[in-house]
């Protein structure tokens, strides 16, 4: 029989199994064994698939103790190799595990075959892919997997899927939450934070108890900053920096927006920060991105469009797509999470930033996507996750970047904004910005709920109840929109 059609029928097998169990998963050895050995499954022990380059074993009992610290496989990635016997395999890495959610869904379906395929971690890093689903999407994540399979990837050695986070991260080195549901017609955002926020908190819990202790976590699912919050305060054993919400999406965004305005290819564009959330108050910052190393304001001179149009263009654009596409960008996203990791897995380019939606205890560093604002050098509040610049020295890490400037349009959008003397405001800055120089710890813009700082603020306080800080309480005053809604 061949190996395709063993596959197969290895998925007929565990979809029988599936209404009483909750999950799939995969093995893969790393250790030198040239036979294909049979494969265990967790939930029931009597059946298992492997093959040789030319034969079939049939099912083997697996005995209990074969099964601590094992989990379950599909199809072709049942087998296992010896890496080391392969010429062309002996200089790969050690097998890293992917985590991702909502594996069934749109975005996932181009970033899967991304990661498979070797462009985001390399030609010498081998993967195990690991995908969460639930019991409306198992069938379909099956489907996924088959794909997978089908596309002969060299450097994909394993694939598990489940519908248990507890299992799906476990030893889970990067976890990719994509899955979340879809805001619908009339739905409030503090009913999407509820509904999100108790998805997010229990993939917190499992995180902590599963996943690999240095874990790194992008949060890509909506609201993905106030999700990011609650998936990190839910999993206190991982330092709260390895958490991310994804903002890559609207950095590029950005960019490519800039490019056009300056007639100029997009890689000219560079150190583009998004500040804030995720949502319409985002504050994609043309004050300190660069046009072919020049500052964007001393290319582009209209700078009536910089604030006005290329602000609203930049925090609608997943709007005006739907309109175009009938459904939210998936492609774009999906490249954007790749280009969010390989920024934490190579170094930064001298002088250059990416954004990151992140958590404020973070020491000073430049790049966009959302990270966790505590300690963050730019005054913004403490303890929720907002997007800033951050660089990377290709460790998986990051810092917060330093050198970033700032004049009373991008402080009055960004909101509650506290410099340090190590920061110098540019032009015409305000007397109360001149008096925040002069010693005062805080500066407070009104409270304008617009702002995303503010608008973070009112989120986190309506999933008190999700994050252990209490009765949640919203009082978010304006029903403000995902990138996606209009
Ligand atoms: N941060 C960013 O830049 C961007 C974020 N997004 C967000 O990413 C997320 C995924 O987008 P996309 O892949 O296009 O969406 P899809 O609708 O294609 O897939 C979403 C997945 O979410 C899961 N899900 C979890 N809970 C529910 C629920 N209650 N109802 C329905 N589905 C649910 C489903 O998987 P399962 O059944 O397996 O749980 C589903 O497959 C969305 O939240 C979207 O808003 C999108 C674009 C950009
Ligand atoms: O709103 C959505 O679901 C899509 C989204 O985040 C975006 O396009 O940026």
């Amino acid at each position: 029989m061949a190996v395709a059609e063993l596959s197969t029928s290895c998925t007929k097998t565990h979809s029988s199994q599936l209404s009483l169990s909750s999950s799939y998963s995969s093995r893969f050895s790393h250790h030198f064994r040239r036979s294909f050995r049979p494969l265990p499954t967790t939930r029931n022990p009597t059946i298992s698939c492997s093959v040789a380059s030319d034969q079939v074993q049939t099912p083997i009992p697996v005995q209990a103790q074969d099964l601590k610290g094992k989990s379950e496989c599909y199809g072709v990635f049942c087998l296992t190799y010896d890496l080391q016997a392969e010429e062309e395999t002996k200089s790969w890495k050690k097998l890293i595990n992917i985590a991702v959610s909502g594996a069934a869904g749109m975005i996932s379906n181009h970033l899967l075959f991304k990661i498979a395929s070797g462009e985001v971690f390399g030609p010498n890093q081998p993967v195990a892919l690991k995908l969460l689903g639930s019991e409306r999407s198992i069938q379909a994540l099956e489907g996924v997997a088959m794909e997978l399979e089908d596309s002969l990837f060299p450097l994909l050695r394993e694939v598990s899927i489940g519908i248990n986070p507890y299992e799906v991260f476990q030893d889970a080195e990067w976890v990719l939450l994509i899955g979340a549901k879809p805001r619908g017609p009339g739905m409030e955002r503090a009913d999407l934070l509820d509904i999100n926020g108790q998805i997010f908190a229990e993939q917190g819990k499992a995180l902590n108890a599963s996943a690999s202790p240095n874990v790194k976590v992008i949060v890509v699912g909506n609201p993905c900053n106030t999700n990011a919050l609650i998936c990190m305060k839910n999993a206190p054993n991982i330092p709260a920096k390895n958490f991310h919400a994804l903002t890559r999406l609207d950095e590029n965004r950005a960019k490519c927006q800039l490019a056009l305005k300056a007639g100029v290819f997009y890689d000219q564009v560079s150190n583009m920060t998004i500040w804030g959330n995720h949502s319409t108050t985002q504050v994609p910052d043309f004050l300190n991105a660069r046009i072919k190393g020049l500052p964007v304001k001393e290319v582009i001179k209209d700078h009536k469009w910089l604030e006005e149009e290329f602000t609203e263009k930049v925090q609608k654009r997943g709007g005006v797509l739907i309109k175009k596409w009938g459904r939210s960008s998936a492609a774009s996203t999906a490249v954007s999470i790749v280009d969010a990791i390989r920024s934490l897995i190579t170094p930064t380019p001298e002088g250059d930033w990416f954004s990151s939606g992140v958590n404020n205890l973070l020491k000073l560093v430049v790049y966009s996507r959302s990270v966790y604002t505590n300690g963050n050098p730019y005054g913004i509040a403490e303890d929720i996750v907002f997007s800033m610049p951050c660089r990377s020295k290709g460790d998986g890490d990051y810092e917060l970047v330093k050198d970033v400037i700032f004049d009373d349009y991008l402080l009055k959008r960004i909101k509650k904004v506290y410099m340090p003397v190590s920061f110098w405001c540019k032009g015409d800055c305000s007397s109360e910005i001149r008096e925040g120089f002069q010693g005062l710890p805080q500066l407070n813009f009104g409270l304008d709920m617009s702002f995303s700082e503010a608008e973070l603020l009112a989120e986190k306080r309506c999933v008190a109840h999700l994050t252990g800080e209490g009765i949640g309480f919203c009082d978010l005053p304006e029903d403000t929109m995902l990138p996606g809604e209009m």
